[in-house]
């Protein structure tokens, strides 16, 4: 039995050990501190190289006998929309030199090359994310590849939980603007160097997602009755893997977010700033806080219609830029 003096005792005698130890890594880390150090933290912009970059983008137009007008990132859930590519040319990431692994569901790690609507575009199964390792500049390296393949338009899907309490799992929002959680604490891919090539310095996001392209998608919308699935929001980006708590989810609402996810910035910050028009919409696959959960298989039935969706989504808005419609 232990009685309160008891309980005194070892409380001491664990504060004694603490204190034991604390002294002992003081010593550890002065004599650390002693060595001489050289410590290089490389910048975001340099871990790839111009070089590097080109020579994935040649590899990669090889393989094509037309040139690219888009480009398309294929988000989780949404790996089918390549379904959509006739006669795809298919590459490994591993066989493009310094693309890195895919690690998560639903990002296979596959580029296909083939024509949608009658346009040549370039898709990526699988994305790179923060939290599974991956520089912000490797999450976004992507991007610049497609570009010197000769991309015109930039389409970033991707998965998002509700936040906005009127979303519903199926539901699309198409994204008007963003929060970059990670660059309000200064990490963003530009940060070191900047390589004008690319462009410049100093990136106007305000008008980030191209607005004729989200009038065209709202028609769409409306062409294929379903108007009421589809909503213009705010997405915000959290460094993940963990999903948001609930006091997170409803300060992100309380600051004008509609959906939340862990990608798609980094990408969008690198469309900008080399210039591609950009358009971006999230397959809405949680609900908000609020709305009971719902049986799984209740859940997969609403995302394989929203997957449906935008399907004609993505292929509606390709018919209509290359028609100039
Ligand atoms: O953003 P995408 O790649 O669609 O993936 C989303 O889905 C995963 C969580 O389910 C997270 O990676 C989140 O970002
Ligand atoms: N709630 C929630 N759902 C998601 N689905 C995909 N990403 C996310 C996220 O970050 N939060």
């Amino acid at each position: 039995m232990c009685n309160k003096d008891c309980c005194a005792l070892k409380t001491a005698l664990q504060i004694r050990r603490m204190k034991i130890l604390i002294e002992q890594r003081r010593q550890q880390e002065e004599e650390a501190n002693a060595k001489p150090k050289n410590i290089i933290v490389t910048p975001e912009s340099l871990i790839y190289s111009y070089d590097d970059i080109e020579k994935m983008a040649k590899l990669i137009i090889s393989r094509s006998e037309t040139r690219p007008k888009f480009g398309l990132v294929c988000g989780s859930n949404l790996d089918t929309l390549t379904d959509l590519i006739e006669n795809p040319i298919v590459i490994d990431y591993s066989d493009i030199p310094k693309f890195p692994d895919c690690t998560i569901h639903d990002h296979k790690g596959k580029l296909f090359v083939g024509t949608l609507m009658g346009a040549t575009v370039i898709a990526l199964q699988g994305r790179f994310h923060h939290y599974e390792g991956n520089s912000l500049a490797s999450c976004s390296m992507p991007v610049r590849v497609l570009k010197l393949c000769g991309i015109e338009y930039m389409i970033l899907t991707c998965a998002a939980g509700a936040v906005n309490k009127n979303y519903k799992v199926g539901d699309i929002m198409l994204i008007k603007d963003h929060i970059n959680m990670f660059g309000w604490f200064g990490n963003n891919p530009l940060n070191g160097p900047n390589d004008l090539r690319f462009g410049d310095r100093h990136v106007i996001m305000a008008d980030a997602y191209d607005e004729g392209l989200i009038e065209k998608a709202l028609e769409i919308g409306l062409e294929i009755g379903q108007e009421d699935r589809m909503h213009l929001g705010v997405y915000a980006c959290l460094g993940g893997p963990v999903y948001e708590t609930a006091t997170e989810q409803r300060f992100l609402r309380s600051i004008g977010v509609d959906a939340v996810g862990m990608s798609l910035v980094q990408e969008v910050i690198y469309a900008r700033h080399c210039g591609l028009k950009v358009f971006s919409f999230s397959l809405i696959s949680m609900p908000p806080i609020e709305q009971p959960d719902m049986p799984e298989s209740v859940r997969d039935v609403s995302i394989h219609q929203g997957q449906i969706v935008c399907m004609e989504l993505l292929s509606r808005m390709i018919y209509k830029i290359q028609n100039n419609l």
